[in-house]
């Protein structure tokens, strides 16, 4: 079974683009969760352009009376984000080495750059037990840096899978992404997954059961607009179960 943390910045985009709590994050939040979703994943960027600091602060609030679910802050590791995280402390922190002005997210940490960052980073998260995830390409021989700078899992970026799923090229490249996720577990450390994740291809990345946790929401939000959100959210807990 791999758990699904539901990312609402899809939902929190809608909501800014009128500047009224409609559709409202902590109503999706509590809906995602009623319907048996592992976890809320928010990526705050730091011009707030969907979710938000605030949002970190009430949805955290409400996983309060969901024990045993998670929240998951996403976000690159700036004074803002890490203030925020420290005070929210969610069971999960994924550093994410974006820009303020990507689009989205579009590549891993090059660790071995970054390593003394990233250390102090994960040092301070970790000193308050949150689970600190780096979010990284699928390359193998780049996963016992991770371990070495103190994180506790690795989340796969899967751009690159989701491109290739309906191509011919879909089994080596799965291929690549579970001899990644084998080297990460082989290297002490729990694997996610996520980023462009769907109803179609998401069965086949986790049928090598070396995945915890993938987290999905703009396919998500977009095969809602056609199956309503409620039985999306149920075929993916049913697709992953
Ligand atoms: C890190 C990642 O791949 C996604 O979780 C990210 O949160 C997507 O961000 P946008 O929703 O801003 O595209
Ligand atoms: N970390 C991936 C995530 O939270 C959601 O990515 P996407 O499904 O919006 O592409």
């Amino acid at each position: 079974m791999t758990h699904l943390s539901v990312n609402l910045n899809k939902i929190g985009l809608l909501r800014n683009s009128r500047g009224r709590d409609y559709p409202s994050m902590l109503t999706m939040a509590q809906r995602t969760l009623d319907l048996g979703a592992f976890g809320i994943t928010i990526h705050p960027r730091p011009d707030q352009r969907h979710a938000t600091y605030r949002d970190a602060y009430d949805i955290k609030e409400l996983l309060k009376q969901y024990p045993g679910r998670e929240l998951n802050i996403e976000g690159f590791p700036d004074e803002k984000f890490l203030e925020v995280v420290l005070e929210v402390e969610p069971d999960q922190c994924t550093l994410v080495p974006d820009d303020p002005n990507q689009l989205t997210s579009d590549h891993g940490w090059n660790v071995a750059r970054d390593q003394d960052a990233l250390r102090s980073v994960v040092a301070k998260l970790r000193e308050k037990n949150i689970r600190v995830v780096l979010f990284m390409d699928p390359i193998p021989e780049n996963m016992a840096l991770v371990k070495a700078v103190g994180a506790d899992r690795v989340e796969l970026y899967t751009e690159a899978y989701a491109n290739a799923y309906h191509t011919d090229r879909i089994e080596q490249i799965n291929q690549q992404y579970q001899a990644a996720a084998q080297a990460a577990l082989d290297s002490g450390l729990g694997v996610n997954a996520g980023h462009d994740l769907d109803l179609e291809n998401v069965a086949l990345l986790c049928a090598g059961k070396r995945i915890t946790e993938v987290s999905i929401g703009h396919a998500l939000t977009i095969e809602a607009l056609d199956s309503g959100w409620d039985n999306v959210v149920k075929k993916y807990l049913e697709i992953l179960s």
